[in-house]
């Protein structure tokens, strides 16, 4: 191993490296920043229930209605952001209690992603599925922690074009999908830090699938109070 290898790897596992006595000086403050960490994990989440709660309701209420009338939910997102995509549909589709809605993830077939990267563009590998499979009556759920992805852009540009319900997830300060009229439900996880905003959107899908099947009369539970629409944006609709 280089030195500069093994500088790296100290830096990363310093405890391999101490000595007796340095040990529980390193494992002190490797507990001092997990709990740090956890703190700031629960500080977020806690803003985000309170300023989201109105606006998640009504987003719910809104998926529920679209299931009601028979509609599909269609989510994608690159990265980390397309296996908490796999996640909702899954969430959806396949509850171990309630009620399994029609939901699919459009990262899920690596067939469709790589004919379409390849053939026309990753920039269009949610948009060209969305025009294969969405209609008027169904969701488009994208998440994106910049909010600059141009594939979760047109994705939504496109179901927006038929009339789909578009629900969008980002973090930072919304990117490019904060600049989006057509988006219906927006939710923005005010943090720069890419696994603080994954962390606190799973929250918010987990709390949108539950609502969603309250609404749907599969799960009673108890309704949650309004809250402030700092970061969230619900477009009126004529
Ligand atoms: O952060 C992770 C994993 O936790 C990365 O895989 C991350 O998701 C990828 O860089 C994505 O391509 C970022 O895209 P986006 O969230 O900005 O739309």
């Amino acid at each position: 191993m280089s030195e500069r290898e093994s500088a790296g790897v100290r830096g990363l596992y310093p405890f391999l490296y101490a000595g007796p006595a340095e040990l529980s000086e390193v494992l002190a403050e490797v507990s001092r920043s997990t709990v740090e960490k956890a703190h700031e994990i629960v500080r977020l989440r806690r803003t985000v229930g309170e300023s989201m709660a109105g606006a998640v309701a009504a987003c719910a209420a809104a998926m529920a209605e679209r299931f009601a009338a028979g509609g599909r939910l269609f989510t994608f997102g690159n990265g980390g952001s397309s296996t908490d995509a796999q996640e909702v549909a899954t969430a959806f589709s396949a509850p171990a209690q309630g009620r399994p809605l029609a939901a699919l993830c459009l990262t899920s077939d690596v067939a469709v992603v790589t004919a379409l990267s390849n053939d026309v563009g990753f920039d269009v590998v949610f948009a060209r599925q969305v025009a294969a499979l969405g209609g008027a009556g169904d969701i488009a759920f994208g998440l994106s922690t910049s909010g600059g992805s141009a594939n979760v852009v047109k994705a939504f540009e496109e179901a927006a074009r038929r009339g789909m319900l578009t629900v969008a997830l980002a973090g930072y300060q919304g990117g490019r999908l904060a600049e989006l009229p057509e988006l219906d439900h927006l939710f923005v996880i005010p943090s720069t830090s890419v696994h603080r905003i994954q962390e606190a959107q799973t929250t918010v899908y987990h709390v949108l699938w539950a609502l969603t099947q309250h609404a749907l009369g599969a799960r009673p539970r108890r309704s949650t109070a309004p809250g402030s629409p700092a970061a969230t944006r619900t477009r009126e609709h004529p």
